[in-house]
Parts: C-alpha cells; sequence; structure tokens
C-alpha cells in the first residue's frame, strides 16, 4: 500500500484573499508585510484594519487547514452512520453509467497501437489547446447524481467544502464516492485516455485524485476565478442542472505571465467532459440564471509531483497525512539492497 503525503507549502502558500482575488504566502508576518504590503494597498486594502482583518483570514485560514483532515474524518465517519442515500446505485460505478462514445474511445486507448492522434480522430472537440471536450455520461445518470447530491445538500449531515474558492460543493470522497466510483473511474477509464493526451504531464502515472462537486446558483457562489489546480490531470463534468452562461475560460500554463495570456471561452454541455492539464490556468464565468453542477476529478501523479510540488513550485517537504493526502508519495529508497 502506497503511503501518500502533503507538501508542507500546504501551510503557508497559496491563500486565497477571495476580497482582493490573490493568493498570497504567508511564512512570518515580516515577510507577508514586505511581500503584499504594497499590492494589497493598491487593490484596495489601504487602512490598518483592513490590513490587521487580511492577517486574521490569513490566520483563520492556516488553522483550518491544520484541522482540516481531522475533521474530515469525523464528518465522514457521522455520515456514512447517519447519512440515508438517496440513489444508493450512483456510488459504484457502472458501465451503463456511461456514454458510448467515452466508452469507445477509452477502448481505442486501450488497444496496441493506439496513438494520440488516432485517438484525436475519436475524440468530439479540442476546445482549447489541449483541453478536450467529450461525452463522458449518460443524460440519465447526471440527472440521478444531481439528485443525489442535492438529497445530500438538504440532509442535515455534516458537509467540508472543495476548497478555499468554492463555498459550496460537496467532498465526494466524504460521502463514500471515492472507493467504487472515482479510483475505478481514474484507473480504468481515465488514466488509458490521460497516458496518451498528457504523457509529459504525468498522464501515464496518475495514481490518487482529489474529487468534488461545485456548485453555483444565484444566491451563492456565481463563478470561479481564475486559478490552476493542484493536479496533473483535471476532469471536469457538466451535470447539469439548468442554467444559463457560466462557460469555462482557458488562459495559458501557469508559468506564462498573465500579459502574455489570451483566454479562450470553452462551452461546456450536460453530461460532456472538459479534460485538461491541472496547470493550465482556467476559471469559471458567471452564470445568469438556474442552477450549474459540475463533478471536478482532480486527477495526481506522485511520480511526477515528487520531484516538484505544483503549488510552491519547489521539492516537496513531505508531511504524512491520511488517505491520499496531496498526492505525493514516500520512495522506497531501499527497495533492492545488495549485501
Ligand atoms: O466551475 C467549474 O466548472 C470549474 C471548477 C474548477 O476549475 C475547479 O474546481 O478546479
Ligand atoms: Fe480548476
Amino acid at each position: 500500500m502506497q503511503k501518500f503525503c502533503t507538501c508542507s507549502c500546504y501551510y503557508t502558500d497559496n491563500i486565497f484573499l477571495e476580497q482582493y482575488k490573490l493568493h498570497v504566502r504567508f511564512t512570518s508576518e515580516e515577510q507577508f508585510k514586505s511581500d503584499y504590503r504594497q499590492v494589497l494597498q493598491s487593490l484596495g486594502c489601504a487602512t490598518d484594519t483592513q490590513y490587521n482583518a487580511v492577517l486574521e483570514k490569513i490566520h483563520s485560514e492556516v488553522e483550518r487547514r491544520r484541522n482540516l483532515e481531522m475533521q474530515s474524518a469525523e464528518r465522514k465517519s457521522i455520515i456514512k452512520e447517519t447519512y440515508k442515500a438517496l440513489h444508493q446505485h450512483v456510488y459504484s460505478l457502472q458501465e451503463s453509467f456511461l456514454a458510448p462514445e467515452f466508452v469507445e474511445i477509452v477502448k481505442y486507448s486501450l488497444e496496441d497501437g493506439a496513438s494520440e492522434q488516432g485517438l484525436l480522430q475519436l475524440i468530439t472537440s479540442e476546445a482549447a489547446p489541449r483541453v478536450y471536450r467529450f461525452p463522458v455520461f449518460t443524460q440519465d445518470f447526471c440527472r440521478d447524481l444531481v439528485e443525489e447530491l442535492e438529497h445530500f445538500e438538504r440532509s442535515e449531515a455534516p458537509k467540508g467544502r472543495p476548497n478555499t474558492m468554492n463555498n459550496y460543493g460537496i467532498l465526494l470522497n466524504e460521502l463514500g464516492f471515492d472507493e467504487d466510483f472515482i479510483a475505478p473511474l481514474r484507473e480504468l477509464y481515465l488514466k488509458p485516455i490521460s497516458s496518451l493526451l498528457y504523457p509529459d504531464c504525468g498522464g501515464k502515472w496518475l495514481d490518487s485524485h482529489k474529487a468534488f462537486a461545485v456548485k453555483y446558483t444565484l444566491n451563492e457562489d456565481l463563478e470561479l476565478s481564475y486559478h490552476y489546480d493542484n493536479a496533473e490531470v483535471t476532469l471536469n463534468v457538466s451535470l447539469g442542472k439548468d442554467f444559463a452562461d457560466g462557460n469555462l475560460y482557458f488562459g495559458d500554463m501557469r508559468q506564462v505571465p498573465l500579459n502574455e495570456t489570451e483566454c479562450v471561452e470553452v462551452e461546456h454541455l450536460v453530461s460532456e467532459a472538459v479534460l485538461h492539464r491541472g496547470q493550465h490556468m482556467h476559471g469559471a464565468l458567471p452564470i445568469t440564471s438556474g442552477c450549474r453542477w459540475n463533478l471536478v476529478v482532480w486527477m495526481r501523479a506522485s511520480r511526477q509531483r515528487n520531484r516538484l510540488c505544483p503549488m510552491c513550485n519547489r521539492a516537496p517537504t513531505l508531511q504524512p497525512s491520511t488517505g491520499y493526502g496531496d498526492g505525493f508519495t514516500e520512495e522506497d529508497a531501499g527497495l533492492c539492497v545488495l549485501t
């Protein structure tokens, strides 16, 4: 059994200041002041009170991150004991949930001699550079899954939120989707495709994931700011329900400066996936009516990220974790010792 880890930058880096739409790093008050005081001022954080409110936000976010694993495990166990599913069948992946076109492209990807060129002939469209759109689920399955997620939302069960940028949404591992749904979807279906499309980004070595559902409605979140994912390859499936606008947009890879980037809008039809490199910058435009639910799977390749943590851009400093952590692994140095 692999032992998955987190990078310690999780407690210092990529802290999102919603009010200023700014990601920051915090290691000490002096470092923070020298790195951000001016930038924050230019974004409207002018007074000491506003600045102190920012520091307060950062401290509480770091505290939240430190308690996250324990609280998540607690929620998971309460959900397991008390939550009654509406559609029990959606928790175990079956081929009947999948669109026939998706099954075909996976079948092709598993053939001897399958190539990127051959696969691209079967995929509906390349919506932006190396961003692919194709059907994944049936409409019936999308409807059942949304009904299940809404049933969970309405329940008394405790809820964890996917990340600091989403205030609504559901962590699917807490709800019990990891073992029999997301893991086989990644391993049996998405890895063969990603191996051909993204061999340079760890696509052949996907071995863990973080999966969640995101939700946008008029009284809650409307949009998602421009960001990259803590993932090598991301699957994003539109589940419905009815909504207007809310397209995804893609810029460039995270290494490219923003002023050299042109964004491309990508229409996302219900039941279709958008598959992209995790570090390809993107966001979601505001919806203007209705309710939009998406399934997002951040897929990780330990072989890739053990060398470079995409969040701090350094060799990761590993911290033990429960579950998949952030997809890093302790590599066994002493496996074949000759004496
Ligand atoms: O709302 C969406 O479709 C985008 C979600 C996303 O990019 C993310 O959660 O990482
Ligand atoms: Fe994302």
